[in-house]
């Protein structure tokens, strides 16, 4: 279990993390969302003692990071993949963390094994590895001490589909023994699958903690509308705007909109006299959920150039 109580962190007058109160609960996986620059790492970094916070506690178990008797053997976590002294082999990495944290040689086998690097990969130095072996060696590391409780930030990156699938299958394996899995991704498709729970922040703030299907379902569906007249489609768009709706627009004839049915928009473009070469609704992806969700909480936003906002 991961306690967040009030954690806040300031840099100056940003606040990267600010009053967060979360339980990350084990035997599931949490998915950690947000926009770019919205805590993430941050909050992962308090999490590890890495960073003090400005106020408010992140406990493992119930302790602070700097309590625990046994750091290794009670959270493992990958945050920077590239954080390996470059001329040293992946085995030498691991064996030097097993040696001073009392780890048997053996379990460095074990854990190499377990992310699927041989004895040559690990025989090359670090500085040789792609970024998708430096993320295994990652695992590995975060792996040796059988913790109770896995933080990996952003694991999928420059992985494979073969190895994207493993690191999902190798979460939900990790969270069906009991442990906590801490998981960032801006890959949204890719957490839909492999997260059972969400936590999403937004400049700093907890936005939403609730099942995947939930934050999913609560997004309602998605209507897709396409017109071959862009003026109107744009008049369409302005109007659902002006209701409430998210309109995202894909090029000048077409829109997706949330927060809306089908119906409305077959009335407005009936109203509006917009011709309509398409009108469906779609279940939400968590994409167009988490999109929903962000809207007024990122930093750089592109706006779509016609219909004047995409926020509600
Ligand atoms: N050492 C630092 N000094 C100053 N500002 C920082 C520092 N670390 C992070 N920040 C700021 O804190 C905010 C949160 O950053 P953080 O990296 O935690 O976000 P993130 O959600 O992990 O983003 P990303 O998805 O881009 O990795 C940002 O505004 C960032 O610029």
């Amino acid at each position: 279990m991961i306690t967040l109580r009030t954690l806040t962190k300031r840099f100056g007058s940003t606040a990267a993390v600010d009053e967060l109160t979360v339980d990350i609960a084990p035997g599931r996986v949490t998915g950690f969302l947000g926009p770019n620059g919205a805590g993430k790492s941050t909050t992962m970094r308090l999490i590890l003692g890495l960073d003090r916070p400005t106020a408010g506690q992140a406990l493992i178990g119930g302790r602070p990071y700097r309590r625990l008797r046994r750091p290794l053997h009670e959270v493992g976590a990958l945050l920077d993949a590239r954080a390996v002294h470059p001329a040293r082999s992946g085995r030498a990495h691991l064996s030097a963390m097993a040696a001073s944290n009392g780890i048997s040689e053996r379990r460095v086998d074990e854990v190499l094994a377990t992310v699927g690097l041989d004895e040559r990969a690990a025989a090359k130095p670090a500085r040789a590895f792609s970024l998708g072996m430096g993320q295994r060696l990652g695992i590995a590391g975060a792996l040796l001490g059988d913790p109770p409780v896995l933080m990996f930030d952003e694991p999928v990156n420059g992985l494979d589909p073969d190895g994207v699938r493993w690191i999902r299958q190798l979460a939900r394996s990790l969270a069906a023994e009991g442990r906590t899995v801490l998981i960032s991704s801006h890959l949204m498709s890719e957490m839909q699958q492999t997260a059972d729970w969400l936590v999403v922040l937004g400049r700093g703030r907890l936005i939403a903690d609730a099942p995947t299907a939930q934050v999913i379902a609560d997004s309602g569906v998605a209507v897709r509308v396409r017109s071959p007249r862009p003026e109107g489609l744009a008049a369409v768009a302005d109007r659902l705007t002006a209701a409430g709706a998210v309109v995202e627009s894909a090029g000048t004839d077409e829109l997706t909109v949330t927060g809306t049915t089908a119906e409305r928009v077959g009335e407005l473009a009936y109203e509006l006299k917009v011709p309509l070469h398409e009108l469906a609704s779609h279940e939400a992806s968590l994409e167009r959920a988490f999109m929903a969700l962000t809207a007024d909480r990122v930093e750089y936003a592109a706006r779509p150039a016609r219909t004047g906002g995409a926020s509600a």
